[in-house]
């Protein structure tokens, strides 16, 4: 589904990924790791098409990303970045429909009733259609990040981009917002790419990882494979990790 080949992404004239590969099969979601500034978000904006690839490819469906029209991208892929613009002044519901842009044509086009029933189930689906008249600049941060999702969903992509969606969230609000997603990928098959700093979060939602380190690939594979050694290799600290028992997940404790 998605495919990335010896990405190398050149920023201001520096190097900020070198030889990166991965592959990423349709419907499973893969958790990215990696310190600070190690270029995860680099990453996603690469394959988002934000920034011009130095050598290598990105594949999304077996289409060069750089060679797709941004509506068209638009219609295969959904991006959460970070600093997800936020217009406070906008209702849930107006926030959500701006997913719809993609489908738009011409200035003037109008919503159709399909953009409408899409708009209405991803709010449902994501728990947001009690909140479709409040003001954005009115809802909780863990509110805020489920309309950002909806309105993602929105776009009906089949790829979605993620770039630390839990970060500022309480425990609670992780853990409920980590399982509307879960479910969405499975229901529909979304493949989702998602930056965490949580490694166990990674671990319990997620299908594989992909750990960087300074720009390059430093492992990938299944989330059972992932090992305190690699994490201490990416990070400097050191990990303990236990599976637990009736998830047949691993876990990982820091040992200061
Ligand atoms: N637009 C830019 N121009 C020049 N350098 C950049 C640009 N964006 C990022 N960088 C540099 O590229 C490197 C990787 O940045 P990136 O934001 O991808 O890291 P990250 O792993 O997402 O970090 P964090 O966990 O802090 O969000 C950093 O050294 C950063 O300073």
């Amino acid at each position: 589904m998605l495919v990335v080949e010896h990405l190398t992404v050149q920023l201001a004239g520096h190097r900020v990924l070198t030889d990166v590969s991965l592959s990423v099969q349709k419907g499973k979601m893969v958790g990215v790791l990696g310190q600070n500034g190690s270029g995860k978000t680099t990453l996603l904006r690469a394959i988002a098409g934000d920034y011009k690839v130095s050598s290598g490819s990105i594949l999304i469906e077996g289409q060069a990303s750089q060679m797709l029209s941004p509506k068209n991208r638009a219609r295969k892929l959904a991006v959460c970045m970070q600093n997800h613009h936020v217009p406070l002044h906008v209702t849930v519901q107006e926030a959500v429909k701006l997913g719809r842009y993609p489908y738009d044509h011409g200035w003037f086009s109008r919503r159709s009733k399909r953009d409408d029933d899409i708009v209405e189930r991803v709010m449902r689906d994501t728990d947001t259609i009690e909140l479709a008249n409040r003001l954005i600049g009115q809802l909780s941060g863990g509110e805020q990040k489920r309309v950002w999702l909806a309105q993602s969903l929105a776009q009906e992509p089949s790829l979605l981009l993620l770039d630390e969606p839990t970060n500022h969230l309480d425990i609670a609000q992780q853990v409920a917002f980590m399982n509307h997603l879960h479910k969405l990928q499975q229901e529909r098959e979304l493949t989702v790419v998602i930056v965490l700093h949580d490694v166990n979060m990674m671990s319990l939602y997620c299908d594989e990882w992909v750990l960087l380190k300074q720009g390059q690939v430093l492992g990938t594979g299944a989330v059972t494979n992932l090992t305190e050694s690699l994490l201490h290799e990416a990070y400097g600290v050191r990990f303990t990790e236990s599976l637990v028992p009736p998830l047949g997940k691993k876990q990982f404790t820091i040992c200061p």
